[in-house]
């Protein structure tokens, strides 16, 4: 008889075949300096694969990080590394890791949401994931855009660095504005070191790793770090500038930045990945449109724990709503329940009381981080407002969520 593929708990003895399995499916090659990138930051004992027969045929993992949400900083497992061997997939393995995570999620208890970045849109929403974030993909014409003029007298300076040796500054700077920047997750040294890590089988055909600090009398304020595809045409000089982040704490460090990057020589192209819908770059230019933007989703999340969830961030404005939410993965979630709050904290709690909205809990994730409208996931008939007590302004934040990494 046919042996039935189970789950089970990793191993560190599985990182060699789970990475083999994570070549295939996402048609890498995991071996040699992938594999060692992969094994700073593996957490064995949050793995979960799938094996038939001693073969490892399907794999997902939990790493343990935080999320800046609106208001708060919260424990969420940040799921990766999914998937499922071409020979066994459409039997529903992934639907089995998936409910199996989220249960072993739910029951730890520390981490009240998941999120994670989907390979393709349609995979998650089934299991509960919202799209809370879009990002913007710029492929910017960087000699038909113009940004003011910098001060005249700038408080601070540009300075070339090696971004491994002046880690600490960079980590200081980012520590800062985290709890501020909605999607940020947080870094300790094993994830900086993942972040920064130059493999050549990354680059693209593009240079190594360049990064840039900006420097003002109290000490650094922002960097950016980026790589350069050089390239020519009959026309002359064609190189593109790929931006992998900047972070800025604030509006003169923001336009130093933006302002070294676009105009670096011999490029005719500036790219960035991980742009917020709020990009101030987007108000700086003088031409928009030449930024080339394009819409795209970035952060899914998963309230775990929907009381915990809704409560653990804050609001715009005083909410007292009644949410009925559907949840056939995590049932517990199921049921009516009344927020309570506004800017400076909330409480969530079963009530019997009737509802003002109804939705499934991956409208309630796609909700979470402030981005996606209430109204508008009514519009589309993906909630259901049965009273006038509509909690849009109240679920929404001031600043759009910008993530700055893939996980
Ligand atoms: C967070 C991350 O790591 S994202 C990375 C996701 N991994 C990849 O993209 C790697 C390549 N793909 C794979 O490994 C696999 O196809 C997976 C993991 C996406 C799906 O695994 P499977 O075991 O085939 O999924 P499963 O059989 O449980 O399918 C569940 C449902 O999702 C649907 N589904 C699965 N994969 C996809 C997909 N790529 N696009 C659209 N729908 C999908 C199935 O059709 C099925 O729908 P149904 O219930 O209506 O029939």
């Amino acid at each position: 008889m046919k042996e039935e593929i189970r789950l089970r708990p990793g191993s560190a003895d599985d990182f060699p075949a789970i990475c083999d399995l994570l070549g295939t499916v996402f048609h890498e090659d995991y071996s040699g300096e992938l594999k060692e990138w992969e094994a700073g930051i593996f957490e064995a004992d949050r793995s979960l694969v799938a094996e038939d027969a001693g073969q490892v045929v399907g794999h997902t993992v939990a790493f343990t990080r935080d999320l800046t949400v609106p208001g708060a900083v919260v424990p969420t497992a940040h799921v990766s590394g999914v998937g499922v061997l071409p020979t066994h997939r459409r039997r529903g393995l992934l639907t089995r890791m998936m409910h199996r995570q989220l249960r072993e999620i739910a029951d730890a208890g520390r981490e009240p949401i998941a999120a994670l970045w989907a390979t393709e849109t349609s995979i998650y929403p089934r299991f509960g994931y919202g799209p809370a974030a879009s990002r913007l993909f710029l492929d910017i014409m960087n000699r038909e855009v113009r940004l003011p003029a910098p001060p005249a007298e700038p408080s601070g300076r540009l300075r070339l660095i090696d971004p491994v040796a002046e880690l600490a500054e960079l980590s200081k700077i980012h520590e800062q504005l985290r709890p501020e920047r909605i999607g940020w997750s947080n870094r300790d040294e094993r994830w900086w070191n993942y972040h920064l890590a130059d493999l050549s089988s990354l680059r693209d055909g593009a240079t190594k790793q360049s990064a840039v600090l900006y420097e003002g009398p109290d000490g650094a304020t922002g960097y950016a770090l980026w790589r350069v595809k050089g390239g020519w045409t009959n026309h002359g000089p064609n190189g593109e500038v790929v931006v992998r982040e900047v972070v800025a704490a604030d509006p003169e460090t923001y336009l130093a930045l933006w302002r070294f990057l676009l105009g670096i020589d011999l490029a005719r192209r500036v790219s960035a990945r991980l742009s917020a819908l709020d990009e101030p770059l987007l108000y700086l230019v003088d031409e928009p449109r030449r930024l080339g933007p394009t819409l795209v989703d970035s952060l899914f999340v998963r309230l775990v724990d929907v009381p915990k969830a809704l409560s653990a961030r804050r609001y715009a404005t005083a909410v007292d709503v009644v949410i009925e939410v559907t949840d056939p993965i995590l049932t517990e979630n199921n049921g009516r329940w009344r927020l309570t709050g506004g800017p400076d904290g909330a409480v969530c709690a079963r009530t019997e009381d009737s509802a003002d909205l109804v939705c499934s809990v991956t409208e309630l994730g796609a909700a979470y981080l402030g981005a996606t409208s209430i109204a508008g996931l009514a519009a589309a008939g993906r909630v259901r407002q049965l009273t006038g007590n509509d909690p849009t302004i109240a679920f929404s934040w001031h600043r759009k969520p910008s993530p700055t990494e893939v996980f």
